[in-house]
């Protein structure tokens, strides 16, 4: 790594500046002429839609690619960043969507795991830890076992781990994709700590109504280049929306009830086991309609994924069954269910949605090896596939160069929209959907929503797990809360707020008239088993 000083003097007035970045890839763009500069104590915003070249940006500050063009300068200091220890080197440290935090060690071991040279890994450490969470209010116990922690705690570790390392400026990748609405704002609050104490953050964010509550500053970015800076106090999240797509920012609504009587799915006391015999998911019972939207609202870690996965065949469910069209399919493999008609859209589109070293137009047939356009016969049909690429391609949106390209050169939120396409064209007669818009801009969303409301109105069943509130009150036709692989409250999503479903989540009911507790007992403590306080 080098560095040299700017001619204007050591002490920079702004923690970063990005000048002319232009950074590509074999066939695109990702970055064009960007200039962007951060004031220091601020909080910073970057905004825009899918692929349009946020993480690209943010991994360039941070060391994981090397620009074509343009500068950075670190408080008024030019650098150039080889890696991210570089970066860090430079005060600059960056937490990822996806925690990168081992279970089964402790909070102390976690931090100082790969920066043993700053504190050693004893006394000296833990003190350090106690005194930056004090520092900066993250309340968090350096013995604490990582696996104890619920999500928002798994965070505020990795923020730890950040400033342990020494980082004046923290970047921060869709940070509360995967929080309920108070542990947003909590991280909130955290963040103005941070600001108080001097630090500068930066943020990608999708949720533009909470990108101008905690920002000071926010960088519109549209196709690869910076074409709006804008002021949190004087926009209007319909203004962002503008600047980012050009469109109108999308509510999700379904009203109109198109349920039906005729059950496609039908969960009967289906309980999963962990790996040490514990019920993971506990004596679930469920029906869902042709035409109908089933949510469930559940802080992550509560049996929705295991629950999903047994509905998939990839799980065995210990006890209870599971019927599609009045058929038993509990002890069937995935293949044969996605056969008879479920779709599958993934929480983890990297372990099970996509290959990601192989080709776009290879990723069409991907679960659909099976049947028709991705085979002939018995053979697969290279050209049919390709051609259905094409069109879910364009019918979705998804910015891609061509068909050709590995998955994993699509930004995160056009792999998730290719997903959606491939799925949706299988003509499904039941669909499970989890987290559909994660990581997917406002426009993608909407269009999103509207094939689903759509599929719905033709008799489509869903089975709909999300970690965004506003989209399962907005889309569910029947909404249920999950706590500890039971589900313990029916909310009405004609009536429930977020803040009140968010609460219903953590145990602490919904505080209101328009739910009835399940299974005859309270929300608290339903399976006896209070210890796991629901992360
Ligand atoms: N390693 C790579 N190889 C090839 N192309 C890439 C690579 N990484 C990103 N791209 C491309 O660069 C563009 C910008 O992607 P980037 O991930 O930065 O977008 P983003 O704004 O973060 O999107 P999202 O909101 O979907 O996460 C996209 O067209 C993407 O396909």
């Amino acid at each position: 790594m080098s560095s040299t000083p700017s001619g204007e003097g050591a002490a920079g007035p702004f923690a970063v500046e990005l000048r002319g970045i232009t950074k590509r890839f074999p066939g695109v763009v990702a970055n064009h002429d960007i200039d962007i500069t951060v004031a220091p104590g601020t909080v910073h915003a970057i905004v825009g839609e899918n692929g349009a070249g946020k993480s690209t940006l943010m991994k360039t500050l941070y060391g994981m690619h090397r620009p074509d063009e343009g500068h950075i300068r670190i408080r008024g200091e030019e650098v150039r960043f080889h890696s991210p220890s570089d970066a860090i080197r430079h005060g600059i440290g960056m937490v990822h969507q996806h925690f990168m935090l081992a279970d089964n060690l402790t909070v102390l071991e976690n931090v100082v795991l790969g920066a043993e040279r700053r504190h050693g890994i004893g006394r000296r450490a833990r003190a350090r830890i106690q005194e930056l969470s004090a520092q900066y209010g993250l309340g968090v116990d350096p013995d604490r076992l990582m696996e104890e922690l619920g999500v928002g705690d798994r965070q505020r570790v990795e923020i730890l781990k950040v400033l342990y390392r020494g980082a004046e400026t923290i970047i921060l990748d869709e940070p509360t994709a995967v929080l309920v609405p108070q542990e947003v704002d909590e991280l909130f609050d955290n963040l103005r700590e941070l600001k108080r104490e001097g630090l500068t953050v930066i943020f990608i964010s999708h949720k533009l109504d909470e990108v101008l509550s905690v920002a000071d500053e926010i960088t519109v970015i549209r196709r690869g280049t910076t074409v709006a800076t804008a002021d949190p106090r004087t926009t209007t999240a319909r203004e962002l929306a503008t600047l980012m797509v050009g469109g109108e920012l999308p509510v999700p609504e379904l009203r109109e009830s198109t349920v039906t009587d005729h059950v496609i799915l039908s969960l009967n006391g289906v309980t999963v086991l962990s790996s040490e015999g514990r019920p993971v998911v506990d004596d679930v019972t469920l029906d869902i309609r042709r035409g109908e939207i089933v949510g469930i609202a559940g802080v992550e870690g509560n049996g929705q994924s295991e629950l999903i996965e047994a509905i998939m065949g990839m799980r065995r469910a210990a006890s209870g069954s599971i019927a599609l069209e009045g058929q038993d399919i509990t002890d069937w493999p995935t293949l044969r269910i996605r056969e008879a008609g479920v779709g599958y859209i993934p929480e983890d589109r990297h372990r099970h949605g996509m290959l990601l070293d192989s080709p776009l137009w290879e990723n069409r047939i991907l679960g659909h090896q099976t049947r028709e356009p991705s085979v002939r016969g018995p053979w697969i049909n290279r050209s049919g596939a390709r051609a259905d690429s094409e069109r879910i391609v364009t019918e979705y949106d998804v910015r891609t160069p061509n068909i050709d390209v590995i998955a994993d050169a699509l930004s995160g939120g056009n792999q998730q929209k290719f997903i959606i396409g491939r799925e949706m064209s299988a003509q499904p007669h039941f669909l499970v959907a989890a987290h559909p818009t994660r990581g997917v801009d406002v426009g993608a969303q909407s269009a999103i929503w509207e094939q689903l409301r759509e599929a719905r109105a033709a008799g489509l069943a869903v089975l709909l797990v999300s970690a965004d509130l506003d989209e399962l009150i907005g889309m569910s036709d029947t909404l249920h809360v999950i706590l500890r692989g039971r589900l313990v409250t029916e909310a009405d999503p004609n009536s429930v707020t977020p803040e009140q479903l968010g609460s219903a989540m953590t145990g602490a009911g919904l505080g209101g008239a328009d739910a009835h507790t399940e299974g005859g007992s309270g929300a608290e403590g339903t399976n006896g088993n209070e210890s796991e306080g629901g992360a």
